[in-house]
């Protein structure tokens, strides 16, 4: 369907700016009350593009994270063919995207390197994709996204056929040629990611035969949910207590309408806010609540947290339900590391939660949190420290000595460094809703990259200036 000029002038700017945003100071202003809802879940959101531009047809989707990260998939996926558009927002002020996708194995060679800004999702999963259709594609990235390590997925994909030529210590700027036939192979992860065992997924997708990937922890499972919505043959087994997944390739996808739940990893954000600040009552209406990201609200309430669902329901094939989240004095625990994989990105604010306990909370088993967008665990070790937090770091985790409720101190003279981190950025936000002085983020640019309104949001609770 070609574009009407009317549609064409919703078509968002995709480029994200690089321009840092002057620092800025969060305060203590009184309790978070009423009812909010966060932006659609950001890895729901890159596979919704993803899979529509692979189907044959016009996926529309609802809910769509507007944040740079997406912008940066949709951005790739038109460059290779596929037609992407926003739609005016509906009178309930709904905006829909539209995806016409090429069909599995049509992608077309980008003229450009494809810049994938911050995300190593966009990266990663593309470069899946990729590697079993018949094209030479180059990325590039952030500074931050050009440190982290991409020998994960490129050792996988090789041995399926596909060739690269990566920095030296295997980041960005990489390019790579996909192979037309790949082969097809059996991959027992060596590290727990989603990133992972999506690339390889993909991958299967155009590829003759049955690619099988072996997940010995289970990580968030949006792609296996989703390819199967898209009609894909896909088989999940439990084997000696290990997922076994099973792709059939040469799929065909059939187009879909999606709609995007709220994102669980952004929520958190408001679910600590509320926690820690007094007088608090929140209501975050619609988050998903997927099994395999929902680990932060099993390990809040073990705190103590306060944390009630209601209305429990299904959205876009996902659980889901409202938050009500009351302030309520949280205990440190040692959480088990086992659960880390559920709340992967949840940590630099479960260090704030823990800030604000009484005792210590001790986490471990977190090594994938220093190679995040930064290196999770010194950056939050760094930030904690520099507004008055006593935290002891180890090679694979934070322990944390609470204040038992007392305000923490916050960054007076010094602003927090964020690292290019969105996640950083937005966690020492909410410790500053609990600090006497207030904490100054050096940089909240990074925070378009995943929730674009956190700022104005978190100003409508009622808890920042
Ligand atoms: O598959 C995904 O959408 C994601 C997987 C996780 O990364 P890893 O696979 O590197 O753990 C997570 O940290 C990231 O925010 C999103
Ligand atoms: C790790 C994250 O994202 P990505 O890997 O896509 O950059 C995140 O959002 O916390």
């Amino acid at each position: 369907m070609p574009l009407s000029k009317a549609d064409a002038v919703l078509q968002p700017p995709l480029t994200p700016s690089e321009e840092p945003l002057p620092a800025h100071r969060f305060t203590s202003s009184g309790p978070l009350t009423g009812r909010l809802r966060v932006p659609g879940d950001k890895s729901i959101s890159h596979r919704a593009i993803m899979f529509g531009a692979l189907a044959v047809g016009e996926t529309r989707v609802t809910g769509l994270l507007e944040g740079e990260d997406v912008m940066a998939t949709a951005a790739a996926m038109r460059a290779m063919g596929a037609q992407i558009l926003r739609r005016a927002p509906d009178e309930r002020g709904i905006a829909e995207w539209s995806v016409h996708g090429v069909g599995v194995g049509g992608l077309l060679q980008p003229a450009q390197a494809l810049d994938m800004g911050n995300s190593g999702t966009s990266t990663r999963l593309l470069m899946g994709i990729l590697a079993s259709h018949g094209v030479t594609a180059s990325f590039t990235g952030d500074a931050s996204l050009s440190g982290r390590p991409m020998r994960r997925v490129i050792e996988p994909l090789s041995k399926m056929g596909a060739s690269f030529e990566a920095s030296l210590g295997g980041t960005l700027p990489l390019m790579m040629r996909g192979a037309l036939p790949a082969v097809p192979i059996e991959y027992r992860l060596p590290v727990a990611s989603a990133q992972v065992k999506s690339a390889v997924l993909l991958a299967g997708l155009n590829t003759p035969g049955i690619t099988t990937v072996i997940e010995p922890v289970p990580t968030r499972d949006h792609t296996e949910r989703m390819l199967r919505g898209f009609g894909a043959e896909l088989e999940v087994e439990e084997i000696d207590g290990e997922r076994v997944i099973r792709i059939h390739g040469e799929a065909d996808l059939k187009p879909q309408q999606v709609e995007v739940p709220g994102d669980p990893s952004s929520a958190a954000f408001f679910i600590v806010a509320a926690l820690i600040t007094e007088g608090s009552d929140l209501v975050i209406e619609n988050v998903g609540l997927n099994p395999t990201r929902a680990g932060v609200i099993e390990v809040l309430r073990q705190m103590g947290g306060s944390i009630e669902e209601l209305d429990r329901r299904e959205v876009g094939g996902e659980p889901v339900a409202d938050l009500r989240v009351k302030h309520s004095a949280l205990k440190g625990i040692e959480v088990d590391p086992a659960i880390a994989p559920s709340m992967i990105d949840e940590f630099p604010v479960l260090f704030v939660a823990a800030a604000m306990a009484e005792g210590t909370t001790s986490t471990s088993g977190l090594d994938e949190l220093r190679v995040k967008e930064s290196d999770r665990l010194s950056a939050m070790a760094e930030a904690l420290t520099s507004i008055g937090v006593r935290v002891v770091e180890h090679d694979d985790g934070l322990d944390i000595i609470g204040s038992g409720g007392a305000p923490l101190r916050g960054s007076a003279n010094e602003p927090v460094t964020t690292h290019l981190d969105h996640r950083i950025a937005m966690s020492m936000a909410v410790a500053g809703l609990a600090s006497k002085d207030g904490v100054e983020v050096d940089d909240t640019a990074p925070i378009q990259t995943s929730f674009p309104n956190f700022t104005d949001l978190l100003e409508e609770a009622g808890s920042a200036r």
